[in-house]
């Protein structure tokens, strides 16, 4: 028998819409009529720490998650399955990804459709989501986000619809597996994964999108002490206008990290251009380069080293490397 832990957060997983259309939490999570749907081979623990729409969702709420992941992997639990709402999905799993040290299976769904909606997604994706943390193929491949019969990584999935079932996406690699008839098949596994524990959040770690024409002053507003990093999504392969690189040396001289990310859907910045604002003219004046994760990603991986302690070379090196 395994015992699978089962954390309910909300989201429209955990919502139902009313006769006007409008979708919103009940006093109680429909999902709690559902614990036994699942072979005698499996055991649900079910907890329910809080439950919020997904957008109220803060790294607070991400850091008790891991706690109670973290001992539950001292308790003899096999896995984990969170159920979470999609709008914030992938930072919760981002997070957990990179802050769980231990190898227990920890799957995160959500539902695109309300509990009382003709063709709820959730019911079924909470089921495959069990399936993958029972699944002994699934120890040790990270934190995993099952939506719509696909496994995707937490590192590389991403929302990609606003109302689509099959809205969560792996740009550039695709889903590592897939469940079809309550199988659960693994195609593909990730390099690298390493986890820092921490104990608390930072905040002021601000994530910003750069665009043509775009102004200075945004850059300007966060180039003060109390910030502690920057994310920005650049243009193409990693690139910015010129003109704000004022703005940016004011934060580079306050000793910020400044960590910049690709707003391309596919592929990975890199420093490749050496025009005035190219990538290679950016990283000389201290920019990091992360390879291969998306902007809301870049920041949460870099809120985590922040609050893990790390600083200088030991940062760069956490932030900007592609596999872990
Ligand atoms: N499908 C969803 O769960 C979206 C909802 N707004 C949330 O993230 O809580």
């Amino acid at each position: 028998m395994k015992k699978i832990l089962v954390l309910h957060t909300g989201g429209t997983i955990a919502m139902s819409e009313n006769e006007n259309g409008a979708i919103s939490p009940g006093s109680k999570n429909p999902l709690n009529e559902f614990n036994n749907l699942f072979s005698d081979q499996i055991k649900l623990i079910v907890e329910n720490p809080f439950n919020l729409p997904s957008p109220h969702v803060t790294p607070k709420e991400m850091l008790l998650l891991q706690k109670r992941i973290s001992q539950a992997a001292t308790e003899g639990f096999f896995g984990a399955v969170i159920t979470h709402g999609t709008d914030t999905l992938e930072e919760t799993a981002y997070f957990l990804d990179l802050t769980i040290t231990s190898d227990i299976p920890v799957v995160i769904t959500g539902a695109m459709r309300s509990a009382n909606e003709i063709g709820s997604d959730g019911l079924h994706n909470f089921q495959t989501a069990v399936q993958t943390a029972a699944s002994d193929e699934a120890v040790g491949k990270g934190v995993l986000v099952v939506m719509n019969d696909e496994i995707h990584t937490a590192r590389y999935v991403t929302k990609t619809h606003t109302t689509n079932v099959a809205t969560f996406r792996t740009p550039t690699f695709g889903p590592i597996g897939l469940i079809f008839k309550h199988n659960v098949r693994f195609f593909e596994q990730l390099l690298r994964h390493t986890a820092l524990p921490i104990d608390h959040v930072v905040n002021h770690v601000f994530l910003i999108k750069a665009y043509a024409g775009m102004d200075n002053e945004l850059l300007d507003f966060v180039a003060q002490e109390s910030t502690r990093g920057v994310v920005i999504e650049a243009l193409g392969a990693g690139n910015l206008p010129p003109y704000i690189l004022p703005s940016l040396k004011k934060i580079l001289d306050l000793n910020i990290p400044v960590v910049l990310v690709s707003r391309c859907f596919n592929g990975v910045a890199q420093d490749v251009y050496d025009y005035e604002g190219g990538g290679i003219q950016l990283k000389k004046i201290g920019v990091t380069f992360c390879h291969g994760l998306n902007g809301q990603k870049a920041r949460i991986k870099l809120l985590v080293g922040l609050s893990a302690g790390l600083t200088g070379t030991a940062l760069k090196h956490f932030v900007s490397d592609a596999v872990s």
